[in-house]
């Protein structure tokens, strides 16, 4: 598989990275597996650190598991003025299909948020076969799915900001 052949971290060096100075930025982050969610969101806090947002401006909540991160996300952008919403979870594979159900509900919640609100809201979350997979994008071998979801945070705000004026 392509995966295997990179860390899928590269993707956050592809193309200019603006700054993050002038922006703000929710996090929600989901308490199941909460060792990869940490490890997603010190990835993501310390990105968006590394391109210039301040501390002030990362405005971050947790929430039971991932199929909250879609209310989480309703309820920061219609609470605070904010430039972009990064979901972060991690969703793996049990006995039943309650994993399908889970990371159907919160890629398409988190995008009918993002369009109801115009803003920019990142779907940082894993869905894996096991927790190895898991270990592997949260630091691992395959980078950090949250360093990428704070470069896509800044690029989206970025260009929200353009489209906007
Ligand atoms: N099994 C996982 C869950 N399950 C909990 C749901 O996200 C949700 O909190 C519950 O169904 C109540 O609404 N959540 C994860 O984030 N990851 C999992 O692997
Ligand atoms: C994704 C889940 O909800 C899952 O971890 C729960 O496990 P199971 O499907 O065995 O109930």
């Amino acid at each position: 598989m392509a995966t295997q052949l990179k860390n899928l971290s590269d993707f956050s060096t592809a193309g200019e990275i603006p700054s993050a100075a002038g922006y703000s930025f929710g996090i929600v982050v989901a308490e199941w597996n909460a060792e990869i969610t940490n490890a997603l969101y010190q990835g993501a806090y310390d990105s968006l650190i590394k391109y210039g947002a301040k501390p002030e401006n990362i405005h971050s909540y947790g929430v039971p598991g991932s199929f909250e991160l879609t209310t989480g996300a309703e309820l920061l952008l219609k609470n605070k003025k904010l430039d972009a919403i990064i979901t972060l979870g991690c969703v793996i594979q049990g006995e039943t299909r309650h994993f399908d159900f889970i990371c159907a509900a919160v890629a398409n919640g988190v995008t009918n948020v993002a369009i109801k609100y115009s803003k920019p809201v990142i779907f940082g979350v894993l869905t894996t076969d096991n927790q190895q997979q898991a270990i592997d994008r949260a630091g691992g071998k395959h980078g950090n799915k949250g360093d990428e979801a704070a470069v896509t945070a800044i690029k989206m705000a970025k260009l929200n900001e353009t489209l906007i004026g």
